[in-house]
């Protein structure tokens, strides 16, 4: 194995003593679990109306199957994703300074024009990340050619995507209600971005995060990750392993849907952890409403997603966390 730790941001990278790649002794990667996690399946084929309630209000996450994305493609992107990471770190940042893909580390919280927002030393999230607002494409100028040739996989992950969470929110929305002339106030497509994650392989794995349990602030987010693992969620307040199993997304319920539906669905905690041995390649997609739509319900006081974002940036950039949807709740005496 060649070394890759050049490709890492300086702060991943092991101490001066461990320059070369460590010897990575047989066996030692963390094993795939044989059996299948507890998480609802959804097949978007034959997609039943109650099950998707269900997943929805007792988890805020389920496991997507038969959604028409060919296998290809999903290889594909991850092969690409994961040859993009692997360029040298200068030249990466270098690659991504004039795009309109922003290039991060150590943190998730990006301000709007995609500037990582630092959180200080004690809640570094380790990953790298680049981001991908989904609008932009067209404007994305093939300067690398490795840029080029991605741009095709962006573009038709994009179109599939956009299927999935269309499809997906009609039948949520048909079962809480929402106004169905509003449907692209609720989601608007014009947010949604994708997140292309490296979690660089840590030798002091259960010292550090990849991610902190949090829920996400979308409407609905769809996951890809690749065989490593180390995806985990809540579930009547116990963790547990979301395997990776190939060809299949995992779908959370975000804060905006739990405000949307007055508390019935649920966004999911979740969380990260890193591999000691191997890193870990994933790809999120998150999806908004539309930004000056006003959220109305019973349980939280009239918010904006533009409002809910800026709080989360405030609290992430003073606390070092985000508080999320509980800044929001109506105190009930
Ligand atoms: O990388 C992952 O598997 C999850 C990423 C995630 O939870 C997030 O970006 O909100
Ligand atoms: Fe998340």
């Amino acid at each position: 194995m060649g070394s890759t730790y050049a490709s890492y941001p300086p702060l991943f990278r092991p101490l001066e003593s461990q320059t070369q790649d460590a010897f990575e002794p047989e066996n030692t990667a963390k094993q795939i679990p044989n059996s299948t996690d507890p998480l609802p399946l959804i097949d978007l084929q034959c997609l039943d109306p109650e099950k998707l309630r269900e997943a929805c209000t007792d988890w805020g996450m389920f496991r997507l199957v038969n959604h028409g994305i060919p296998p290809t493609l999903l290889e594909k992107f991850q092969e690409h994703t994961k040859t993009i990471f692997s360029i040298p770190f200068e030249s990466k940042h270098a690659l991504f300074k004039s795009s309109v893909l922003g290039y991060f580390w150590g943190t998730t919280v990006l301000t709007q024009s995609g500037v990582a927002l630092s959180r200080g030393p004690n809640n570094i999230n380790w990953l790298e990340g680049i981001h991908v607002p989904l609008s932009q494409l067209s404007e994305l100028q093939p300067q690398d050619s490795v840029i080029a040739s991605f741009r095709f996989i962006l573009e038709e992950y994009k179109e599939h995507l956009s299927r999935l969470v269309t499809t997906l929110f009609k039948t949520m929305a048909l079962d809480l209600n929402l106004d169905p002339s509003q449907q692209n106030k609720y989601l608007s497509e014009s947010t949604g971005y994708l997140r292309l994650y490296r979690y660089p392989r840590c030798s002091m794995a259960d010292q550090n995060q990849g991610i902190e349990a949090h829920s996400d602030s979308s409407v609905l987010s769809i996951l890809l990750q690749d065989e490593v693992g180390g995806f985990e969620a809540v579930k009547d307040n116990k963790w547990f392993n979301v395997d990776p199993i190939p060809n299949s997304l995992i779908v959370n319920i975000g804060d905006m849907m739990q405000a949307m539906s007055n508390d019935e669905y649920r966004s999911a905690t979740h969380r990260v952890n890193l591999n000691k041995n191997k890193d870990r390649i994933s790809i999120g997609y998150f999806v908004f409403p539309a930004d000056d739509f006003v959220i109305r319900s019973s349980k939280y006081k009239p918010f904006t997603y533009n409002d809910f974002r800026a709080q989360v940036q405030v609290d992430a950039k003073s606390l070092g966390f985000k508080v999320g949807l509980d800044r929001f709740k109506v105190i009930q005496d």
